[in-house]
């Protein structure tokens, strides 16, 4: 179901509204613009505040459109959708869905990742939730005038050390909060009412953004340490004391602390970390549906614990996505932690990964399961094992990269690759890092050095891509492995079920789901080796599809006991039909004791 095209009863019965006149139309959530009636316009004191004309919300949709298309640029495109959303929820959210491949690329990766970067300068609005260290002792009462009067499903936050692929941006980091949760109600159907979004703003060690004058953030170097973890902690039993049901999302935490924090939350609330198990999900997702078309061997249905995996880039999101597929091994292939552990070879800024080399942060102790110190590795003189070598020796089946070096997988690399594998077998690559212009290899190039042979799919959308193979021109669909694809509908599925904790079986309920759904497979079964279908679904259908997600995963909730609600798994579909959020205008009446905010 897209529930874009759906109309929940709550959605579309009249709303009591206490706003009138200037204050409607400055609200976001209430305001209609030239859609309100007449009969509205007389009730709310607006006749003499809009022009004549009665819009449809589809009507403004295409003038919005037209707009829009004026802008030549892509970070004006963001800027003006940014000026929309703080005008009017509905429309903006309406236009969005209705154009998701154009605009999702505006609002999110890769944009998104300039706006940040800019935020300083192109500040115009303040939106979300500024928690800065100078104000811990006000933490509370900040907290408590952000949410007040409002039921919270969902706190998005970051502490703005690792954006995206671009590093620590500060305060700007408050849009990568505000980004992902625009994504879980235009993806998602959560209501943008229910959601908050925070920056941590602990400092910065970004120099520009120090030496700046007009940066806007805390301007003092990060905070590590006990204070650090106080301030967090106090930030986090906020949450669970005054919205002991609600989801909290971690975003782009540096490397040091997104694991720890993970692991020391994730037992007392329904803690997330996107990076870590968002890009986890998602990945194992496309994979599961890749072997299942790249498997040359038709006696038996493939298994993850038959590929070797080569992970370019140990942090948040290589381990992540490590962990998800080893852990997704044991279970479902039947073999133990130490034999799954053997299927990766973890590559980072000091080479192959063959026992702690080089390496000092906390990251450590994951990472050492996946040594491989007994493999005789011999290192170059620059005490280097490098990617090449790797191939070479290894003969992956996946290579994923989230490095954030660009261009890391050269011809030389996936040559090699596809040498090592069995002539009917197909390698699937996956330059995973944000933005584009990151990516470890352009999908174009990847094709056109495999002669169409490989199965890629990248974290930013590169879309079609044309390779001549023998003389034939076929296109390919580049599916964007961004955890965009799953984590809106995990959350919905955890906020559903009003789960205690988000499972490791939830995430892995989630990601069986999305891997069913893979067009590769629908469209031609498994084992038809030349499609140029992409191994994710179209981020155009992406609504629908967390919808499904959403459900396994509340489904699996309800079945392992982690809901904290008295739910039925029959019940679970209804009950999500009933909560989805969708960007109509309903009905308003005026009402003294209705609505505010
Ligand atoms: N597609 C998706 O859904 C997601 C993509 N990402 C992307 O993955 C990239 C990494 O993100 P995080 O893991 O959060 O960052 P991170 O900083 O935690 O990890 C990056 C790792 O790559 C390593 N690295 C840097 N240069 C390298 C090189 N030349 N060779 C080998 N390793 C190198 C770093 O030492 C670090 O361990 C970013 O571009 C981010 O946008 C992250 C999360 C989700
Ligand atoms: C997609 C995402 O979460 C990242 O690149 O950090
Ligand atoms: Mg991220």
């Amino acid at each position: 179901m897209d529930f874009h095209e759906y109309k929940p009863k709550e959605t579309v019965s009249p709303q009591r509204i206490a706003l009138r006149g200037q204050s409607l139309l400055a609200s976001p959530r209430f305001n209609k613009g030239t859609a309100f009636t007449r009969s509205e316009r007389a009730s709310f004191g607006l006749e003499g505040r809009l022009p004549y004309a009665v819009n449809s919300l589809e009507e403004q949709c295409d003038r919005a459109w037209e707009q829009i298309q004026t802008r030549t640029t892509d970070i004006s495109k963001n800027t003006f959708l940014q000026s929309l959303k703080e005008q009017n929820w509905a429309l903006y959210y309406a236009l969005l869905s209705r154009h998701l491949r154009a605009l999702v690329p505006i609002i999110y990766t890769p944009t998104e990742a300039d706006a940040i970067a800019n935020y300083s300068h192109i500040f115009r609005r303040s939106e979300g939730l500024f928690l800065t260290l100078p104000n811990e002792d006000k933490m509370e009462e900040l907290f408590l005038e952000a949410t007040r009067g409002r039921d919270i499903d969902l706190f998005v936050v970051t502490d703005a050390e690792a954006i995206l692929g671009i590093g620590d941006q500060g305060v700007g980091g408050i849009w990568i909060s505000t980004a992902k949760s625009v994504i879980y109600s235009l993806i998602g159907g959560l209501d943008p009412n229910r959601s908050v979004s925070v920056v941590l703003d602990v400092g910065t060690n970004n120099e520009d953004l120090l030496n700046d004058p007009l940066y806007l953030g805390w301007r003092e170097r990060r905070v590590r340490g006990d204070i650090y973890d106080r301030f967090v902690d106090k930030f986090v039993q906020l949450i669970r004391k005054h919205f002991p049901h609600s989801l909290l999302h971690f975003e782009d935490f540096g490397i040091d602390n997104a694991h720890r924090l993970l692991q020391k939350y994730r037992d007392t609330h329904a803690v997330f970390n996107d990076d870590i198990q968002g890009t986890g999900a998602v990945t194992l997702a496309c994979i599961l549906a890749a072997i299942r078309i790249s498997s040359h061997s038709t006696e038996h249905k493939p298994r993850l614990s038959d590929q070797r995996f080569v992970v370019f880039g140990a942090g948040s999101a290589g381990m992540g996505i490590t962990v998800q597929l080893r852990d997704a091994m044991v279970t479902t292939d039947g073999i133990s932690r130490q034999e799954a552990n053997k299927c990766f070879w973890l590559i980072d800024k000091e080479g192959l990964l063959i026992d702690g080399n080089g390496g000092s942060d906390v990251n450590m102790r994951l990472r050492s399961e996946f040594y491989r110190t007994d493999e005789g590795w011999n290192q170059r003189p620059s005490g280097i094992v490098t990617l090449l070598d790797v191939i070479h020796r290894v003969h992956p089946t996946v290579l994923i990269g989230t490095s954030t070096r660009a261009g890391a997988f050269t011809e030389e690399v996936v040559r090699a690759m596809v040498d090592g594998l069995e002539p009917d077998q197909r390698p699937i690559i996956l330059p995973l890092s944000n933005p584009s212009r990151l990516s470890e290899a352009r999908p174009e190039d990847i094709l056109n050095w495999t002669e169409g042979r490989a199965l890629v799919a990248t974290g930013s959308p590169f879309g079609t891509v044309k390779v001549n193979i023998g003389g034939k021109e076929r296109e390919f669909v580049i599916a964007e492995c961004n955890n965009a694809l799953i984590y809106p509908g995990l959350g919905f599925g955890a906020i559903l079920s009003h789960s205690r904790c988000v499972t490791d079986t939830m995430l892995v309920a989630g990601a069986n789901r999305l891997a069913e759904l893979s067009p590769l497979l629908g469209e031609v079964g498994e084992g038809e080796a030349q499609n140029g279908a992409g191994i994710l679904p179209d981020i155009d259908i992406a609504a629908g599809i967390n919808f499904e997600v959403g459900i396994a995963v509340a489904e699996q909730a309800v079945r392992e006991g982690s809901a904290a609600v008295d739910l039925r798994i029959e019940e679970v579909r209804a009950k999500a039909e009933a909560k989805v959020w969708v960007p109509i205008y309903s009905e308003y009446i005026y009402d003294e004791t209705g609505m505010k905010d």
